[in-house]
């Protein structure tokens, strides 16, 4: 039966197929090197996550397959100003279209609106993408496990390293973590969302938490929502969270930010 995920990267194929056939490698590339500078994703996660306090990814999106539309969101930069404003260290914004609503153009906006590093949140499944994501900007990208094998994971994030951009690698499964764990970037983060089932339990952290190394940044990703979940994460040792869906339903957004931030 083909699942959601499998649905997406059938789409993502003929993007990259499209991207490919209207840019050259060599113009993007050129590009992505007269960029202004990437700012340092990976090294602000961890200063944060060093002085014991919570690493907040606040995710800008507008719709998705799990929640349906979750916030119209006219204007992008002003949830990201009113993140910057509670304290997150860093922003994902969601540049996938048709299942999530968002676009490049988003991407920009956002990033040119704050001074934190941004990730570009999509379905990478080809280096072309990166090189696209930093010639927009982006300081960070995902690579989700599981819809890599390890030589792809291995180049894609060698790729990102030599651009100067920070990776976030996500597993959901021992399986991935491990193949995680075995490569540089110290970003591991624990989707709490089953993406082939989409049913979300934060247990998954809980449970893979144990087979990560100190040196690694463990961030727990999706369907955070209050105080007591950033609480309980904390005990298995996670500094770092990626919030979306609840931040962009929140009344007060600064507020709900720097209370999740300041949660001990
Ligand atoms: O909106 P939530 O439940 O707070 O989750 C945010 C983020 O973890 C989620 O959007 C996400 C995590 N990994 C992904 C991979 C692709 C798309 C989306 C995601």
């Amino acid at each position: 039966m083909s699942t959601a995920l499998d649905k997406i990267i059938e789409y993502k194929k003929e993007e990259v197929a499209t991207l490919k056939a209207s840019r050259s490698f060599e113009s993007l590339h050129s590009e992505a090197l007269h960029q202004t500078p990437p700012r340092g994703f990976a090294k602000r996660m961890q200063t944060i996550a060093n002085q014991d306090q919570n690493a907040l990814i606040c995710e800008i999106k507008r719709k998705s397959p799990s929640a349906g539309k979750i916030n119209s969101l006219s204007d992008p930069t002003a949830a990201a100003k009113a993140y910057e404003h509670g304290g997150a260290a860093c922003i994902s914004v969601l540049t996938d279209m048709p299942s999530f609503g968002g676009s490049l153009d988003d991407m920009v906006a956002v990033r040119n609106a704050v001074t934190l590093p941004v990730l570009r949140k999509d379905f990478m499944i080809d280096v072309i993408q990166i090189l696209e994501a930093r010639a927009h900007g982006a300081d960070a990208i995902l690579l989700i496990m599981s819809v890599l094998d390890d030589n792809q994971a291995a180049e894609m994030h060698s790729f990102a390293d030599q651009l100067g951009m920070a990776v976030l690698l996500e597993s959901h499964n021992e399986e991935e973590l491990d193949r995680a764990l075995s490569l540089p970037s110290p970003l591991i983060g624990v989707n709490n969302r089953d993406l082939k089932r989409m049913v979300t339990d934060l247990e998954t952290t809980v449970r893979l938490s144990s087979r990560i190394p100190s040196e690694k940044l463990l961030i727990s990703e999706s369907g955070i929502k209050a105080s007591e979940d950033i609480a309980m994460l904390r005990k298995v040792g996670a500094r770092g969270f990626l919030i979306g869906e609840s931040l962009m339903k929140s009344g007060n957004i600064a507020n709900d930010v720097r209370e999740l931030h300041t949660t001990s």
